[in-house]
């Protein structure tokens, strides 16, 4: 075992890399000073903003809109003058922090909060066969996970689920049953009328969305009137033609748009339908507080008055901003207290016509801007189980491990408020690499199921290789025929707007793509799927994965109708049940003339299934 005098030495000698100086990292920059680590150096792209002081010691209200980096690293040498701490202002996925770069270092510390980044750090960790440390925390929620090349899984080597939920346009636009989908909504009309309008993001009654629920019940003679209508025109368009008068615009949205949706009856059907409301009924909906008030109540429920005059006040001041800045594209930002204001009113008054409960704008404030509160004491624990494991490692102790903070679970299985004072630590040994992983295995294998007919080149680059498999600057070529598909100098751009099939990529096409900037190759073997339209695509591993996804997806179909099949079965026993009662009933009314006998039989009867019914009720 080597003293206390040799680890010490090593501490000092190593060379960490600390990617991202926010909640984790202040307190990973500190720990690591504190521990007598005298080689580091920090990465953060970002600028201190008022809301990160809370948990984010190492900075001061002086340092708000200052580097992160730059600050962190002033703060740390104060205390720790002794230390070489460097820092860069700037983002990981610069072209200077190459392999190279990495490779100058002992050991990488992940103190980031976005998986693109994490997975980038992870390519180049595995490239330069550099040790990484990557972290985590959500809420109460923390994790550490150590990474070695070849002796642990990569940070990709298991699928991480999506970290935002993403709602089904028609709920948006025709459907909503929850208030988050009003919120949503109430985004995009901000992004409609003020902001970067984006044709996914249309607020207007979607008249060709099917009921997802009904599938088969739409096309009755009242939906073809309505599909009969004209198209609303697009929403920014219409305020501009009425001078983004804001009785009008509330009317257009709130009422002429929703008695729209009202005469798509296929749709309530099993719902309740959604009522018109017009500003000048609106405003005498409840007492109203004035719209400078209402700001500052932001934790009180708006009355629908309330909403639409906060509604018109914001129509009013962002119409000024954005005619004061003519050439700047707003955008929602949760902090923007005008912008805030009008997505809780907007939000809210759909709720009310949808007999969704309103909510205050703290609460949609915190929906809206998709808010898990940051927790200091799990950064902290997390920042102290990342140094444990550095040392660790630097010790060459083979015991790392991969540790996990949850919340205590109740023992009664009871909801307490008190529950969430309570963190626990649980800790594993880190898992073996994933041999189909395509990130660290020496099989990179993608299995693509793409229409080669409707994919573009272009969509091929940017929605597959770059946004789902996050490479930087791929290069492509056809293994079947050497062509050159995507060079990252631009050569071949000439090729983006084509389908696949034009350039002869069809099914059982295989790709070698390359980023040179990551160090890494993988094929991508493309399979035809026709079902699928437009650039739509669905990864896996393998052919095999994909089959079981699918045999997964149809037995959890089987199930869902199954269920559906059960309920009604259920139902029209109840309804038979029902009508037998009625109807006995009936007869014990016609019989009440008989002889007494007989009639305390039916009494017995009856009696006797109630209490059979109470038991089964309370059981
Ligand atoms: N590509 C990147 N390169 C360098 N630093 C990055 C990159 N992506 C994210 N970061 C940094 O990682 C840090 C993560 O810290 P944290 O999770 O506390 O986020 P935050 O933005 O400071 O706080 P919050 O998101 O909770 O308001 C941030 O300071 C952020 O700037
Ligand atoms: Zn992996």
């Amino acid at each position: 075992m080597p003293s206390w005098k040799e680890k010490h030495g090593k501490i000092q000698t190593t060379k960490l890399l600390v990617v991202g100086a926010g909640g984790i990292g202040c307190e990973l920059l500190k720990n690591l000073a504190a521990t007598g680590f005298q080689n580091v150096h920090v990465i953060d792209l970002d600028t201190i903003d008022i809301s990160n002081l809370n948990r984010q010691f190492l900075f001061r209200k002086e340092h708000v809109s200052s580097s992160k980096a730059e600050i962190a690293t002033k703060v740390v040498k104060q205390f720790c003058p002794s230390i070489n701490l460097g820092f860069d202002h700037a983002s990981i996925f610069e072209e200077e922090f190459n392999v190279e770069f990495f490779k100058k270092f002992d050991m990488v510390l992940n103190a980031l909060d976005n998986k693109k980044a994490r997975n980038h750090v992870n390519r180049m960790c595995h490239a330069a066969n550099k040790p990484l440390i990557e972290s985590g925390s959500s809420g109460y929620f923390g994790q550490v996970q150590v990474i070695m090349r070849g002796k642990t899984e990569c940070y990709e080597c298991q699928e991480k689920p999506a970290s935002q939920k993403t709602f089904p346009g028609c709920t948006i636009r025709n459907t909503p049953s929850e208030h988050i989908h009003c919120t949503v909504w109430a985004k995009h009309v901000f992004n409609q009328l003020f902001g970067e309008v984006d044709i996914d993001d249309d607020v207007s009654p979607d008249m060709e969305a099917e009921d997802t629920e009904n599938p088969n019940e739409t096309g009755n003679s009242q939906d073809d009137e309505a599909a009969k209508e004209p198209a609303p025109i697009g929403t920014r368009k219409w305020a501009e033609s009425v001078n983004f008068d804001a009785a009008k615009v509330f009317d257009k949205l709130f009422f002429q748009d929703i008695q729209y949706l009202v005469k798509m009856d296929h749709l309530w059907k099993q719902r309740k339908p959604p009522t018109p409301l017009s500003f000048a009924v609106a405003t005498t909906t409840g007492e109203s507080l004035s719209f400078a008030d209402a700001q500052n109540k932001d934790t009180s429920i708006w009355s629908i008055a309330t909403c639409a005059n906060v509604f018109a006040g914001c129509v009013r001041e962002l119409l000024k901003e954005i005619k004061l800045n003519p050439d700047v594209t707003l955008s929602f930002d949760k902090d923007h207290p005008i912008i805030m204001a009008f997505v809780a009113a907007c939000a809210n008054v759909r709720a009310h016509l949808f007999s969704i409960h309103t909510k205050t704008m703290f609460e949609i404030k915190a929906m809206a801007g998709n808010i898990i509160p940051a927790i200091a004491s799990t950064n902290a624990i997390v920042a102290g189980m990342i140094v444990t494991e550095a040392v660790k490692m630097i010790d060459g102790n083979a015991d790392v491990k991969s540790s996990f903070i949850r919340n205590q679970p109740n023992p009664r299985g009871k909801k307490l408020s008190l529950n969430r004072l309570f963190q626990i630590f649980l800790e594993g040994a880190p898992y073996p690499p994933n041999p189909k992983c395509y990130v660290c295995s020496e099989t990179r294998e993608v299995f693509i199921y793409v229409n080669p007919a409707e994919m573009t080149v272009g969509a091929l680059r940017d929605k597959v290789l770059m946004q789902e498999l996050n490479m930087l600057q791929p290069d492509v070529m056809d293994t079947n025929t050497a062509n050159v598909v995507l060079s990252s100098d631009g050569d071949t751009d000439s090729l983006l707007p084509k389908k696949l099939s034009e350039i002869s990529i069809e099914d059982g096409a295989i790709l070698t793509c390359d980023d040179f900037m990551q160090d890494m190759v993988l094929k991508l073997f493309i399979r035809r799927a026709n079902h699928l339209r437009g650039d739509n695509f669905e990864i896996a591993r393998s052919d095999k994965e994909k089959d079981e996804e699918e045999a997964r997806k149809k037995e959890q179909e089987k199930h869902r109708l199954e269920e559906a099949e059960n309920k009604e079965k259920l139902e029209t026993d109840h309804k038979s049940e029902e009508e037998e009662r009625r109807k006995r009933k009936v007869d014990e009314k016609e019989s009440s003339e008989e002889p007494d006998v007989k009639r305390t039989k039916v009494e017995e009867k009856t009696g006797g299934e109630e209490n059979e019914n109470k038991i089964l009720a309370m059981e």
